[in-house]
């Protein structure tokens, strides 16, 4: 890839979490999820969401792509609340609006790379030639030119992920959510597909916000915030010419 031309995120709150709650039963007894969790995220910024397993990471992630509803507090996109909307509306903002990439790539197995990262632009109603266009111009960003037409089973892991990621960012999305998007990965090849990712994510303007267990990857985010008993703490923020330092993230987030 490139190296990167638009180092520092913009100043415009993308997407704003707002106090927001989530309480499960279990059994007799409940588990106070999110309380009170806020956030912040402008365009083109990275975020790493860090946490301990079970402090509630993926909760909060499917909260911020409208999956699930919160208990209280509000999810805004672009300065509107998008707590409230039907159902209706909620999937054409999703679908619009938000890219999502999960741990394991969910690709169509009997799709190729190409139809896989059209498949998104088509359901929102882009013309064929276009949305081809759209894919082929992503799959060249993350060096899959030449592998549109495999499909997944046909790619390696890291491949994969990189299709997936093209695929969630197809409709050009305001937000980019992603749950532990290079776990599977072994370390070197999470190591370059989380590089294309935050270099992709600060040259297209999404603002991103990535749950992941790895402390040198969220230190080379523009700020890492971790759950901490439900609330969201920013742990390390990335300071002009530097990084967040790994070891310091990990010292903070314990
Ligand atoms: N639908 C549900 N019903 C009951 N409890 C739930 C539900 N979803 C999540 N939880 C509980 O909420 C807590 C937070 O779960 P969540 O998956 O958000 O954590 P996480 O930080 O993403 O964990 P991990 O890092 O292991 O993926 C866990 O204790 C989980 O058991």
């Amino acid at each position: 890839m490139k190296t990167v031309t638009r180092d520092f995120a913009g100043t415009r709150p993308v997407l704003q979490l707002v106090e927001l709650e989530r309480t499960y039963v279990q059994g007799n007894r409940t588990l106070d999820v999110l309380r009170r969790a806020s956030a912040e995220i402008c365009d083109g910024e990275a975020v790493a969401l860090v946490g301990p397993s079970g402090s509630g990471k993926s909760s909060l992630l499917h909260m911020a792509g409208l999956l699930e509803k919160p208990g209280g507090g509000a999810v805004l996109l672009n300065g509107v609340d998008c707590t409230a909307l039907n159902d209706k509306d909620r999937t054409r903002v999703r679908r619009n609006e938000i890219g999502f990439v999960y741990q394991s790539h969910n690709l169509l197995p009997e799709f190729s790379a190409l139809e896989n990262v059209m498949m998104p632009q088509l359901l929102a109603g882009v013309r064929r030639k276009d949305a081809k266009e759209r894919a082929l111009e992503l799959l060249s960003t993350f060096g899959l030119y030449e592998r549109a037409s495999h499909r997944p089973a046909e790619l390696s892991g890291g491949e994969q992920q990189r299709v997936a990621i093209a695929r969630a960012v197809a409709n050009s999305p305001c937000v980019l959510l992603a749950d532990e998007p290079t776990g599977n990965l072994d370390p070197h090849t999470a190591d370059r597909v989380f590089d294309e990712l935050v270099f992709f994510i600060r040259n297209s303007g999404v603002a991103a916000l990535i749950a992941t267990h790895n402390f040198e990857l969220a230190g080379r985010m523009d700020r890492v915030l971790q759950l901490n008993d439900g609330v969201l703490v920013e742990v390390s923020r990335r300071t002009a010419g530097g990084e967040a330092d790994a070891e310091r993230v990990e010292q903070l987030a314990k």
